[in-house]
């Protein structure tokens, strides 16, 4: 059977350069181009490239996925940033190449993609609910993506299940000290050495506390994601949000 032809973009980065060395070692796949920053896109054509793993900036990734859809080379996104505004001009794009699969994953490791499901579950048996995401200090965006989902998967299923908003009495704070806002979700962005990517999700009721908390304590926690989001990505066209859509959670 041939090989899967991926491409990695942000090969030099923290993750990439982790992402690179799994795609060479998995079986099925041929690594054909490792791209960082400066290098041309038209390296993937060139190479045959299959699927991208985008794994660079939010600053790049919208050129990045431009440049793959309109050249039908399905791609596997892990880098943050996106908004609604980004994800209607990615199906804008795709809508022009309907053969094209992209998965963005908010996270690609298996514990914070459960974690999430756990809290949305959670979510509506519970009268408070905030998240505090840790992470190391060279991250470039707060909240994370994975606590920006995190909670507007929370806020929807407490809409769903027609929840009165929060409890929360304060009517004096410095700014921030009640974190930000997503979607009704006080989310909590904590930055320090020796970190690499955790979050925990506070429920609480009346006389009990519920703490969902996950821990990535190396790069190589997101790799099975990354080659699962490959293998599946080709055969799945237009647009998937979180890699939950490919592994059978129910
Ligand atoms: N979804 C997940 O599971 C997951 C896990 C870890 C990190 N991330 C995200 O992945 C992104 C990268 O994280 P990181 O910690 O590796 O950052 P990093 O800064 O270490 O790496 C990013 C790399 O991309 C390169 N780059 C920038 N623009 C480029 C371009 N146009 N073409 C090719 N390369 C380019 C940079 O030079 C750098 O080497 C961030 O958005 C981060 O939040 C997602
Ligand atoms: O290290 C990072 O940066 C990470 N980014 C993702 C996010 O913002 O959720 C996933 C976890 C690691």
């Amino acid at each position: 059977m041939s090989k899967l032809r991926v491409a990695v973009l942000g090969a030099k980065g923290r993750i990439g350069s982790e992402a690179v060395r799994a795609v060479e070692a998995a079986d099925d796949m041929e690594l054909v181009a490792a791209l960082g920053r400066g290098d041309k896109l038209e390296t993937l054509t060139e190479s045959g490239a299959q699927v991208v793993v985008e794994l660079t900036t939010p600053a790049s990734v919208m050129d990045n996925l431009d440049f793959c859809v309109r050249h039908g080379i399905h791609a596997v996104v892990g880098t943050t940033g996106w908004s609604e505004e980004r994800l209607a001009q990615l199906n804008t794009w795709l809508a022009d190449s309907p053969e094209t699969g992209v998965l963005i994953a908010p996270n690609f490791s298996i514990g914070a993609v459960l974690t999430m499901k756990f809290a949305e579950q959670a979510a509506r048996y519970f009268e408070s609910v905030e998240v505090v995401e840790l992470h190391h200090p060279n991250k470039a965006d707060a909240p994370s993506g994975t606590a920006t989902r995190t909670a507007q998967l929370i806020a929807e299923a407490r809409r769903k299940a027609g929840c009165a908003p929060q409890p929360d009495a304060t009517t004096t704070a410095l700014d921030g000290a009640r974190g930000a806002d997503v979607d009704g979700v006080p989310v909590h962005a904590i930055r320090l050495r020796g970190l690499l990517a955790h979050q925990e999700v506070l429920l609480g009721g009346e006389g009990e506390t519920l703490t969902i908390r996950h821990d990535s304590l190396h790069h190589s926690s997101f790799m099975p994601g990354i080659l699962l989001g490959a293998r599946r990505v080709v055969t799945t066209p237009g647009l998937t949000f979180g890699l939950e859509h490919f592994l059978d959670l129910n």
